[in-house]
């Protein structure tokens, strides 16, 4: 098909051998068609012509039983290669999908709608389908076939086979004007599904926030203007494809007739044609504009299928694009996982780049960073600053301030848009990714609880087999010890979506016990802003300074505990650093940061 994607000539060309065969099969099922409708012509004009005796044609009947199962066995093979076809191709794709997303680099990861790319993942690889189960195997029987029924024609009757070539074009070309209309409608459509599917999933992980607020109603109306935006898509799609069948039938009716009246004429009128040499040309013809017109309604769904295709290879190409985006600015640099190749090219590095990680705990440098989320949106912009192994740092600043987005920004959680952070010595984007994850802990505020135990949902913090004792102890560590005690099946209880619910200051402590397990050399923090028990509160303290005492630790602090102990505090103010220091140096030259510790003071903060 013209304008054929890169990812379809990628899926076809691992569908030779099955279009090779598909090929053969096509061909022989044109043998069987013509083969049919001599047989055919030849037992008519035997009875009805000739009025031959019924055992001169049983010979004939057997053999045309014969062909007549033959062509059925060839349309079904045809079309259980086009499945087979379709599920190794759906199977690729939604590989590849797979791929892109759990390799993604984490700032890539973190953009678009989650509700789009599982409507890409899951609909727009099934949509694909019909290019395969359909498109395919009728585009090679329109290819094979219809030719070999023009050579019959031809060799019976050359006016029939004239008028035949030249109403075939009118087909495909009908087909073409359709299909390219549909290809854009298709395409609209994946864009509705994809803004249906987002704010569906928004809405109903914020459902309860709606419905505190009444605002579930509004919301309901949202979703029906999304979903009757799809709604109007998939009908503008299938209005092309009723008025295209309709014109279709048309076309072909007038064809057919065309044929017929001239037969017609030269069997009765002319007399210049055999009974049989006519009935054969007619029931030809029919089978011809069948598949012609059969080939349009593939048409259309290959145009429907490639639409859906395309927003799947968007969506890698995004990926891509990142990749292209991060290489060039790093150089020679490295630091996504897309395929095979780069993994093993990864792993030569190791031992390179990568080895200035092991150097830990590591220091730290900004260098001029500058980040906005979007054009003429809240902008940070950080001079120079660099932190000493091992140091503990506190941010500090108002609400919106940039705390947290110069902690993600450290964290490489976000790529700067100049400027760079350095780890011992070297760009962070240099390094693998997971390695220098591997290395650190983020302790959100909001620490992501998947579906699973207590228990396992400490283990992910450890990157090798951990006993059962460890797990305790992390969790003691963390003041998990009194919660798991709590707990129904203790460890083994179940957490996160479908089971037992945990507070916000347990799913921190549970973030810190997995931090416990893994015993990172750079601790990211962003300190919880509710206040704690006093018990719990202290219990933190100490586990923290334990996890701190052998690690660099960058926290976005609220506590004036955690502030006063820090080494160095930075002191933030609408996206700029205003201030760089201890606490006393301070409390004596930033008459911003004596404000905020003497409010914190009065119980504004803890
Ligand atoms: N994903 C985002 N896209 C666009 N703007 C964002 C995004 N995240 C944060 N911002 C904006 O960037 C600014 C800084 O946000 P940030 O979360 O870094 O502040 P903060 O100092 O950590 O605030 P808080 O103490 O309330 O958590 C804010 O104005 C915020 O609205």
């Amino acid at each position: 098909m013209k304008g054929k994607t890169g990812l379809m000539s990628e899926l076809m060309s691992v569908q030779r051998k099955r279009l090779v065969l598909l090929g053969g099969m096509s061909l022989a099922l044109g043998a069987a068609i013509s083969g049919q409708a001599a047989l055919l012509a030849e037992a008519v004009e035997r009875i009805f012509v000739q009025r031959a005796s019924f055992s001169s044609v049983v010979v004939i009947f057997g053999v045309l039983l014969a062909v007549i199962a033959a062509r059925t066995l060839l349309s079904y093979g045809n079309g259980r290669i086009g499945l087979q076809m379709a599920a190794s191709a759906k199977t690729e794709m939604r590989a590849a999908v797979l791929r892109k997303l759990a390799n993604a680099s984490v700032p890539s990861a973190l953009l678009g709608q989650t509700g789009g790319k599982v409507s890409v993942a899951l609909d727009a690889v099934d949509e694909a389908d019909s290019y395969f189960s359909q498109y395919m195997p009728r585009m090679m029987e329109a290819a094979i076939i219809p030719i070999l029924i023009l050579a019959v024609v031809f060799t019976q009757h050359t006016n029939s086979g004239w008028i035949m070539l030249v109403t075939a074009p009118f087909i495909p070309i009908f087909m073409v004007l359709v299909g390219l209309k549909t290809k854009n409608k298709s395409e609209e459509k994946f864009a509705q599904l994809a803004e249906f599917s987002g704010t569906f999933l928004d809405s109903l992980q914020g459902l309860v926030s709606l419905k505190l607020f009444g605002r579930a109603h509004r919301q309901q109306q949202e979703i029906e203007r999304s979903s009757l935006g799809y709604r109007d898509a998939t009908m503008g799609i299938l209005r092309i494809a009723f008025t295209n069948t309709f014109m279709l039938e048309s076309i072909v009716m007038l064809s057919i007739g065309m044929v017929a009246l001239e037969l017609a004429l030269q069997l009765l009128v002319f007399k210049s044609l055999s009974f049989h040499t006519a009935f054969l040309i007619l029931l030809l013809v029919p089978e011809y504009y069948s598949l012609l017109k059969n080939t349009g309604t593939a048409f259309h769904n290959g145009r429907t299928s490639m639409g859906a295709v395309s927003k799947v290879e968007e969506m890698l190409a995004e990926t891509r694009e990142e990749r292209a985006i991060m290489d060039s600015r790093e150089g020679a640099g490295k630091t996504d996982v897309t395929d095979e190749g780069d993994r093993m090219d990864k792993a030569d590095k190791h031992g390179t780049a990568d080895s200035g990680l092991f150097r830990m705990p590591p220091s730290i440098e900004l260098r001029n960073i500058r980040f906005r989320y979007a054009p003429d949106s809240f902008e940070l912009a950080v001079g120079s600053l660099s932190f000493r192994p091992g140091e503990q740092i506190a941010i500090v600043g108002k609400s919106g301030s940039g705390k947290t987005t110069l902690l993600h920004l450290i964290a490489g959680l976000l790529k700067p848009l100049s400027g760079e952070v350095l780890v011992n010595g070297r760009p962070l984007a240099q390094y693998d990714e997971a390695s220098w994850f591997d290395r650190i802990s983020y302790i959100t505020q909001h620490p992501y609880i998947f579906a699973g135990t207590f228990a396992d949902n400490i283990v992910i913090g450890a990157d090798r087999d951990v006993s059962r004792a460890d797990i305790v102890q992390a969790a003691e560590a963390a003041g998990l010890a009194a919660v798991a005690a709590e707990l129904d099946k203790g460890y083994d209880t179940f957490v996160g979506e479908g089971g037992r619910g945990l507070s916000g200051g347990e799913k921190q402590r549970l973030a810190l016990a997995r931090a416990f397990l893994k015993r990172p050399n750079v601790i990211l923090f962003d300190e919880p802003t509710v206040g704690l028990d006093l018990q719990t509160e202290r219990v933190l303290q100490r586990s923290i300074a334990d996890l701190a005492s052998k690690a660099t630790m960058i926290t976005v602090a609220h506590r004036l505990y955690t502030i006063r102990h820090a080494d160095r505090i930075l002191f933030m103010d609408n996206g700029v650093l205003l201030d760089c220091g201890s606490h006393e140096e301070l409390l004596v030259r930033l008459p911003q940061y004596a404000e905020m510790v003497d409010v914190g003071r009065k119980g504004g903060f803890a």
